[in-house]
């Protein structure tokens, strides 16, 4: 038997703050990041074939009316439906020919038809068009049985778009879906919010970079890597991708020079309580102001934000998987606040568990879960990991998302309604 757990909120699940000190709720953490940041206000135009990703700063309105003519919807004949009164078979002349991309040289004269291609605009006279298969050709005349209805197989001018009608708002952020209206539009290139300039700051003594030698107590580095390739996107600008030591004045420094030439700073690891954690006291030294410093959420509990120099900074923790989620919820939408982008792409939706789900209460945890179908009711199912283990990376390319797994919880039964994140 299935059980069906009641939805009991839609919050992030990080209700029983009272144990876990200074940490705010993941959704505080969004809320916080909303408020605190300001889009980017720099605007450029861009060609209309390289704004995919992009972000409109402005209305895309219609230029002119689409289709800008009557045109057929097939290939066939041109004629006027008040020349087929009485019964038919109805017999017309064939006078004339017009392909598409060309001006009709004559108008349709009474009891007359045209051969009339796809897209081609309708002569004057002319109020439908009847499909070639529905008439009998003699070479001079085409032999119609069946009743026309006026406008059949006609495209009217501006049936898909009136002059003005706006395609796209301002915020959207660009799909191949709105590339073809801004086209159909009659646009070249459309005005859009400069990239977000993005600098990407690694810490930690121990991380090597793949390819070169690697010391006895080195590990590779992942969020190098990782968070590149998270930022690839064509609203980012990467303006810089550093690696800092585990020492004070050369991160400051280092966190110096990057707030006066970015939006945006990314760190990652340094921002626990260890003695060897320099990024915030670096930031302190810099006065920077710091708006949360943790999180109750696992993994990625010490993920911060704040503002210094001229930037935004938000600190992931080290750990990769605590690093990769803390980007999935914090980061993509800062960098959707930053790029000015009005829609909020993910949303969470509710899943149904495949098994029983234990938990140990505390943080709210983002668990690592895969789809793998749906149930009779045709709600998706979600099997996951047994445990969230915030080093580890390796279950992440076959996973769909993350289970939103209340803080107070012990134990979800199979069949529960669970809040999910997808990638
Ligand atoms: N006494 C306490 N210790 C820790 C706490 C705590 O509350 N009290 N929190 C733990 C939690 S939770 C997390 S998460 C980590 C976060 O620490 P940091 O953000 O300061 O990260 P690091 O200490 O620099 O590194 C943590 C871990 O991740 C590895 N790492 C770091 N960078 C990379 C990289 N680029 N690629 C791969 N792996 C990386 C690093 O070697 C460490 O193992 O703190 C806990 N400690
Ligand atoms: O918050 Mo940490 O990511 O639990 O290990």
């Amino acid at each position: 038997m299935t059980v069906i757990q009641k939805i009991e909120n839609n919050g992030c699940g990080c209700d029983d703050l009272a144990r876990l000190g200074s940490l705010i709720s993941i959704d505080e953490g969004l809320a916080q990041i909303a408020r605190l940041t300001q889009a980017v206000r720099e605007t450029e135009l861009v060609p209309l074939s390289q704004a995919v990703g992009r972000v409109l700063a402005k209305p895309v309105r219609s230029l002119g009316m689409v289709p800008p003519f009557d045109n057929a919807a097939m290939d066939g004949y041109a004629i006027n439906t008040g020349d087929l009164s009485g019964e038919g078979p109805w017999e017309l002349s064939v006078a004339g020919r017009v392909a598409a991309g060309h001006v009709p040289s004559n108008t349709l004269k009474r009891g007359g038809a045209i051969q009339i291609f796809t897209g081609a605009p309708l002569p004057d006279g002319a109020n439908a068009v009847v499909m070639q298969e529905q008439v009998l050709c003699t070479g001079t005349h085409v032999r119609l049985h069946d009743a026309v209805k006026r406008g059949a197989h006609v495209r009217r001018a501006g049936e898909d778009m009136a002059r003005g009608k706006t395609i796209a708002p301002a915020g959207r952020l660009l799909t191949p879906r709105d590339i073809a209206a801004c086209a159909a539009a009659g646009h070249a290139e459309v005005c859009v919010t400069r990239r977000v300039r993005v600098a990407l700051v690694v810490t930690g003594d121990e991380v090597a970079q793949q390819g070169e030698a690697r010391g006895a107590a080195a590990i590779w580095d992942v969020n190098t890597p990782m968070l590149c390739a998270a930022l690839a996107t064509p609203d980012i600008e990467l303006c810089s991708v550093q690696f800092a030591f585990d020492t004070l004045p050369a991160l400051r420094a280092q966190l110096d020079a990057l707030s006066q030439q970015v939006d945006l700073i990314v760190t990652t690891g340094g921002i626990s309580v260890g003695e060897e954690d320099h990024v915030k006291p670096a930031l302190a030294e810099l006065s920077a102001k710091i708006a949360f410093s943790g999180v109750a959420l696992k993994p990625g509990k010490p993920v911060s934000f704040g503002h210094v120099g001229r930037a935004v900074w938000l600190g992931l923790p080290g750990n990769p998987l605590s690093a990769f989620v803390t980007w999935q919820i914090f980061g993509s939408a800062l960098c959707r606040f930053l790029s000015g982008q009005a829609q909020r792409p993910v949303r969470r939706r509710h899943v149904v568990l495949q098994h029983t789900l234990h938990h140990k209460p505390g943080r709210c945890e983002l668990r690592l879960a895969r789809l793998t179908g749906f149930d009779s009711a045709g709600r998706e199912i979600a099997e996951f990991a047994e445990a969230t283990h915030s080093g580890r990376v390796s279950l992440l390319p076959e996973m769909d998302g993350l289970l939103f797994i209340p803080a107070d919880t012990e134990e979800l039964p199979c069949g529960a309604l669970v809040e999910f994140h997808p990638f």
